[in-house]
């Protein structure tokens, strides 16, 4: 089985006036049940539970933004998933709701449950429909958005390739609406270029916006997993994709060599970080290089934070910049005792170091 991660944002599922766009799921539902004849396994990641919820329940003036959310994502979400049931059993297909938080993805224990829970819904033949669990998410628990949960859900499940779906056609190279702004075909690497490019404008029910999907992209690409952000307002987008993806406008994150499985959990673990460990160039140089380098204490110049064997640290250079993620060999109070000097083991080995 080819197994592939689809998510959808708000703003594909919804009309302009705020109504849940009904054709558009039959059509994602359309789609989900050819891909299976064609031998694909798709977990869907939708968004949606908000945007419909807020059409179905006026609130009261008393509520405040968190509880709104709360309120409207609980309603949302169950017409939501009516919806894409209604759909489905039109193919004799079935769907599952998983709603996930955050906290899920931070010990192994629940990362383990969620893991065996979409495998198991996989092997029975029904779609995973997953969501983040907004009644109780709130606030520092919160994923950046949807798509970095699909991120970690596509490196989870060893997903084939990963299509984010939006208004847009894909990244172009200034404001959409610009009619000199051209679509980028292919991102091969680089995206810190992309920045001078993107607006902060979201689409009407989009939390994230344009930059969190180009770096969750672009460090899911990176560990090994081709990503495609296309336009799920057009019918048939994945199914065209598949078909021929060079000859459909859209935006491919290029894909390096696929890293093993820790590395690809490092890299959706921005966020899960115990400490920042600072470097000296010479090290952000020996690990850029493409040497397999392991990160020693002679380069480290600085810890803040603490943590104990195995947890994860954020590997920074002086000038504050992020180079990448590692999972720790030995606790704090060992690697002050070896900062700067020579002659230590790596704090971090390259097999469980994840660079950016
Ligand atoms: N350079 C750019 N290229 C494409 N889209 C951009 C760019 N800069 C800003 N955007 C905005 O990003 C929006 C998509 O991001 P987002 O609102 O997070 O979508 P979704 O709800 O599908 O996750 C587009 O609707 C577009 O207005
Ligand atoms: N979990 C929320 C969606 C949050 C989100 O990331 O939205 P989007 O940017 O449209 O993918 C919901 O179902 O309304």
């Amino acid at each position: 089985m080819k197994r592939i991660c689809i998510k959808i944002g708000s703003n594909v599922l919804t009309k302009s006036n705020g109504q849940i766009d009904k054709q558009r799921i039959k059509n994602i539902v359309f789609q989900i049940s050819e891909l299976k004849k064609l031998g694909y396994q798709c977990i869907l990641v939708s968004s949606g539970a908000v945007a419909v919820g807020r059409n179905k329940i006026k609130l009261d003036q008393k509520t405040d933004t968190i509880s709104a959310r709360q309120v409207w994502s609980s309603v949302g979400q169950v017409e939501l998933l009516n919806i894409y049931s209604k759909y489905l059993n039109e193919h004799n297909l079935q769907c599952a709701q998983v709603l996930v938080t955050k906290q899920d993805f931070r010990t192994r224990e629940h990362y383990l449950n969620m893991k065996n829970c979409i495998s198991s819904l996989l092997s029975n033949e029904v779609l995973p429909v997953i969501n983040e669990n907004d009644a109780v998410s709130v606030t520092a628990l919160m994923f950046t958005d949807n798509d970095e949960l699909s991120g970690l859900i596509a490196s989870m499940m060893d997903c084939k390739a990963l299509y984010l779906l939006s208004n847009i056609n894909g990244i172009y190279t200034g404001n959409p609406e610009d009619p000199n702004a051209k679509l980028l075909k292919t991102i091969n690497g680089d995206i810190n270029r992309l920045k001078q490019y993107i607006t902060t404008k979201k689409s009407n029910f989009g939390r994230g916006g344009m930059l969190t999907k180009c770096s969750i992209a672009g460090r899911i690409a990176k560990s090994g997993i081709p990503v495609h952000i296309a336009n799920g307002s057009m019918d048939n987008i994945v199914l065209d994709l598949i078909a021929d993806h060079e000859n459909v406008d859209h935006t491919e994150f290029i894909a390096y060599k696929k890293a093993s499985t820790v590395k690809q959990w490092l890299a959706g673990s921005d966020g899960f970080e115990k400490a920042h460990v600072m470097i000296n160039p010479g090290a952000e140089e020996a690990l850029n290089s493409n040497n397999a380098t392991s990160l020693l204490p002679i380069g480290i110049t600085e810890i803040k934070g603490t943590f104990e064997k195995g947890d994860i640290v954020k590997i920074m250079n002086q000038a504050g910049k992020v180079l990448g993620l590692g999972k720790t060999s030995y606790n704090k109070i060992k690697a002050e005792q070896h900062i700067g000097k020579s002659g230590a083991r790596p704090l971090v080995h390259y097999d469980f170091l994840f660079l950016y």
